[in-house]
C-alpha cells in the first residue's frame, strides 16, 4: 500500500473550474489566463465566469451586479449576533459564526438544487464585506456604514471600512488581489469545502468548514503571517540574520513555498507588480522600508533555500498598505475565495462520490480487552 501523506500528488477527481499547471507554472480560471482576467475584468466578471463557465454579457453583468448590491445590507439580527461576539476571537471566527447562521436563517437551507445553491452563494459574495467591514470598525469603537448599492464590490468594501473610496491604483491593485485569489483547484479549504459537500451536506455548512480550513497558516492565514513576520524583522538590514535563525529553529516563512508550484506561484509576478505601483505611488519613508525588507526577504530565502513566494506573500504587504488591519487579510482572502469553493460545491454535487479515503493502520496489534471487576459484578 502506497501512501500519500497530506495527499500529496494524489488525483482525487476532475474540475472544469481552473487548472493549475505545476510545469509552465501557469493558472486558468475556465480556461481564460489568469493573468488576462487580472488585467482585464472585474471581479464581478471573475465570479461570473467561475459560477456560469463563461464571461457575462454587459445585460448578464448588470443583472448580476443589481442582484449582488441588493443583497449586501445585513438584518438586525445577523448585525446584533455578531457585534455580540468577543472582540478577542479572529475575525476569521467572526465570519465562520456568520456563515453558519446565515445556513440556520435560509429557510431553503435543505434544497441543494443547482439554482437554490447560485443564490445562496450570491448571497454570501454580497454579506461577507459587510460583516468583515463592519466587525474591522467594531474593534476599532467605530459604528458599521452600511453599504452603498451605487458602488462596485471593490469600492464598496473600502467604503463600508473607511468611509472613503480609495484612489484608482489601490482600487485596481484590491481587485487583482481578488481576481488572483478567486479560484485555486483542490487546494486544502476547497477539498474542505466539497469533502463535506460529498456528503449531501448543505453549502452553508461546506463555506463554514472551508473558512475554518482557510484560516491556518499554511493556506490562507499566511498573508496575516506575513505582515506579521516583516514587523518583527522591522529593518531591512535583519532580514538575512533573521532568516537564518528562523530557519535554524524550523520556522516556516510564511508567504513562501507551495504544495503544486515548485518554481514559483503563477500569480505572483502580477500581484507583486501591483504592488511595486503601490509602493512607487506612497513613496514616504515607512513604505520604503517595508518594500526593501520585503525585497531583501525574498531574495535572502531565495538563495538560502531556493524557495519562491507565493501569492499570499505581496498580497499581505499589499493589504497593509492599503489601510487595512492584519487580521481583516484573510478574511479578505474569503471574500474573494467564496466564488471559487461555491463553484466547487456546484459541481461536486453535480457528480458526487462521497470523499472517504483509506488509512493505514499503525496502531498497537490486537489485544484482549481487560475485565472491568465493578461492571463485571452486575453482569
Ligand atoms: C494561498 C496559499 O494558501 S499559498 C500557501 C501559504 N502558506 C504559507 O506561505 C506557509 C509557509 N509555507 C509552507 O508551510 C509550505 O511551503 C506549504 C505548506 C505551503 C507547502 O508545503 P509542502 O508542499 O508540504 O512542502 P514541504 O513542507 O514538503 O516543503 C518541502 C521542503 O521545503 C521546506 N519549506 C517549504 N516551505 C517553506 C517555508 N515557507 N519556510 C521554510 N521552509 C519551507 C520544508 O521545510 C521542506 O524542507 P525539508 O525537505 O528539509 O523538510
Ligand atoms: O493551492 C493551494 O494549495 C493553496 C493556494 O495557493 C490557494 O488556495 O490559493
Amino acid at each position: 500500500m502506497t501512501i500519500h501523506r497530506g495527499l500529496a500528488g494524489v488525483v482525487v477527481d476532475t474540475t472544469e473550474i481552473s487548472t493549475v499547471i505545476q510545469e509552465t507554472n501557469s493558472l486558468t480560471y475556465r480556461g481564460y489566463p489568469v493573468q488576462d482576467l487580472a488585467a482585464r475584468r472585474a471581479f464581478e466578471e471573475v465570479a461570473y465566469l467561475l459560477w456560469y463557465g463563461e464571461l457575462p454579457d454587459p445585460g448578464q453583468l448588470r443583472a448580476f451586479q443589481a442582484r449582488e448590491r441588493a443583497l449586501r445590507p445585513l438584518d438586525r439580527t445577523t448585525a446584533e449576533l455578531l457585534a455580540r461576539l468577543p472582540e478577542t476571537c479572529h475575525p476569521m471566527d467572526v465570519l465562520r459564526t456568520a456563515v453558519s447562521f446565515f445556513g440556520a436563517e435560509d429557510p431553503t437551507e435543505d434544497d441543494g438544487s443547482p439554482a437554490a445553491n447560485r443564490a445562496k452563494s450570491l448571497t454570501l459574495l454580497a454579506k461577507l464585506p459587510t460583516v468583515v467591514a463592519a466587525d474591522q470598525r467594531r474593534r476599532k469603537g467605530l459604528d458599521p456604514i452600511p453599504p452603498d448599492p451605487d458602488l462596485g464590490y471593490a469600492e464598496n468594501f473600502f467604503y463600508m471600512c473607511f468611509g472613503t473610496v480609495p484612489d484608482p491604483e489601490t482600487l485596481r491593485c484590491f481587485e487583482i488581489s481578488l481576481v488572483l485569489y478567486a479560484e485555486h483547484s483542490f487546494n486544502a479549504s476547497t477539498f474542505t469545502a466539497r469533502v463535506v459537500t460529498s456528503t449531501l451536506s448543505d453549502l452553508y455548512s461546506a463555506v463554514t468548514a472551508a473558512i475554518g480550513a482557510l484560516k491556518g497558516p499554511l493556506h490562507g492565514g499566511a498573508n496575516e503571517g506575513v505582515m506579521h513576520m516583516l514587523e518583527e524583522i522591522g529593518d531591512p538590514r535583519r532580514a538575512e540574520e533573521w532568516l537564518d535563525r528562523a530557519l535554524a529553529e524550523k520556522r516556516k516563512i510564511m508567504g513562501f513555498g507551495h504544495r503544486v508550484y515548485k518554481e514559483g506561484d503563477s500569480r505572483v509576478p502580477i500581484m507583486q507588480g501591483a504592488l511595486d505601483r503601490l509602493v512607487a505611488r506612497a513613496a514616504d519613508p515607512d513604505t520604503t522600508r517595508l518594500a526593501t525588507l520585503h525585497a531583501a526577504l525574498r531574495h535572502a530565502m531565495l538563495q538560502r533555500k531556493g524557495i519562491h513566494p507565493n501569492l499570499d506573500y505581496p498580497a499581505g504587504l499589499a493589504y497593509h498598505l492599503m489601510g487595512f488591519d492584519i487580521p481583516a487579510f484573510t478574511p479578505i482572502f474569503v471574500m474573494s475565495r467564496i466564488t471559487g469553493w461555491t463553484a466547487h460545491i456546484t459541481e461536486q454535487l453535480a457528480h458526487n462520490a462521497l470523499i472517504r479515503p483509506l488509512a493505514s493502520y499503525s496502531g498497537p496489534g490486537r489485544r484482549a480487552v481487560p475485565v472491568n471487576s465493578s461492571l463485571a459484578a452486575h453482569s
